[in-house]
């Protein structure tokens, strides 16, 4: 199994403040780096996204999933070529298996574009829908969504000078649309499957808001010895974690490391941001542009080649040669009413594709 590279038993904070300093910035750098090749999942600390743009977010959640169903049905994903709405629980599966959680899934706000010779996966781009009876929500995600791309900026500087590659190595790689979806995980007695165990294949990089009290757990991560472990809400950071894409364009030196969310007694609400990769990045991009500085990298830091090498991706492994076909197929896969509707010309394709 291609997973964490080590048998890591806690996540490591890492404190950004420290890149305010040109003598305290190579030890974040260093910190960095060991949470990046050896673990995969991290928190940050001091990231500066303003207090009362991550307060308005999660003091609005408890309102928002209470809203009466005909309100979040408004915006329900299912009427949206885009992805984008509202989508209640059970009906997403992960690991074969139903997700206990409902959840809004919002992004930049794009236009939708209608011409016919675009490829087909532009249809990814398209304007958010919005429940109805919350008109104060729409300014707060946007500047939520505003905030954590200029966040996400910031951090791949920091990752790649920890990775000894120029500053702005990463930008290339982005998307013009980033992914937000608000989780509401509803109280169940005992346990069960809030989300099952995967990797994040959305997205670049994925920047989390635990949106619960410190005493709700339930996100876990799998260690290589296979152990799970817990990543308890500490006030004041995100967690960070790796999405795929990035595994492939780092080799597999930085591993997109499987996570999972058990339900519980308390309910529970998250907020993961999934940083956009562009959908015209090809195979061949994906894996020329950094080759030799990886290949070279593995060498200096005598990491084992096999091991660091195993990439498990979709998006390689597929037979679609860029990552916005890629996502496509992974959205009407998991939203097979919208794939037929919508993308009719493809629909049984890709559900007949397992590769
Ligand atoms: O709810 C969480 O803490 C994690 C959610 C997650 O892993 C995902 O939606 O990809
Ligand atoms: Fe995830």
């Amino acid at each position: 199994m291609s997973g964490p590279t080590s048998s890591f038993q806690e996540i490591p904070v890492i404190d950004l403040a420290l890149a305010d300093d040109p003598t305290s910035l190579p030890a974040l750098l260093s910190a960095l780096r060991i949470a990046l090749t050896e673990v995969g999942f991290l928190y940050i600390s001091n990231h500066k996204v303003p207090q009362q743009v991550l307060d308005s977010l999660v003091d609005i959640l408890p309102r928002l999933f209470a809203l009466p169903d005909s309100a979040k049905k408004a915006a329900a994903l299912e009427n949206s070529k885009h992805f984008l709405g509202y989508s209640g629980a059970g009906t997403e599966i992960t690991n074969g298996q139903a997700d206990v959680r409902e959840q809004i899934e919002f992004a930049t706000e794009l236009a939708a574009i209608s011409d016919p010779n675009e490829p087909l996966y532009e249809g990814l781009r398209g304007p958010n829908q919005w429940p109805t009876g919350l008109s104060e929500l729409r300014p707060i995600v946007e500047d939520y969504i505003s905030e954590l791309t200029l966040l996400g900026e910031r951090f791949l500087i920091l990752v790649a000078q920890a990775l000894e590659l120029p500053s702005h190595t990463f930008e290339s790689f982005l998307s013009d649309q980033h992914r937000l979806k608000l989780v509401h995980y509803p109280a169940v007695t005992g346990s069960g499957q809030g989300v099952g165990p995967h990797k994040d294949s959305s997205g670049w990089w994925t920047f989390l808001l635990q949106a619960s009290p410190p005493s709700v757990k339930g996100l876990q991560v799998l260690n290589k010895a296979g152990d799970w472990i817990d990543v308890p809400v500490i006030p004041g950071t995100l967690v960070v974690n790796i999405g795929q894409a990035f595994e492939v364009v780092t080799h597999g030196i930085c591993k997109a490391t499987i996570h999972r969310v058990l339900s519980s007694g308390d309910e529970r609400f998250s907020i993961p941001f999934f940083q956009g990769v562009r959908r015209d990045l090809t195979k061949s991009q994906a894996l020329g542009t950094l080759e030799d500085h990886f290949s070279n990298f593995r060498r200096d830091a005598g990491l084992e080649s096999e091991e660091s090498k195993a990439i498990d991706s979709p998006f390689l492994r597929g037979k679609y040669d860029t990552w916005g076909e890629s996502q496509l197929r992974t959205k009407v896969r998991s939203h097979r009413i919208n794939g037929q509707k919508f993308y009719p010309t493809v629909y049984k394709q890709y559900i007949e594709d397992d590769m």
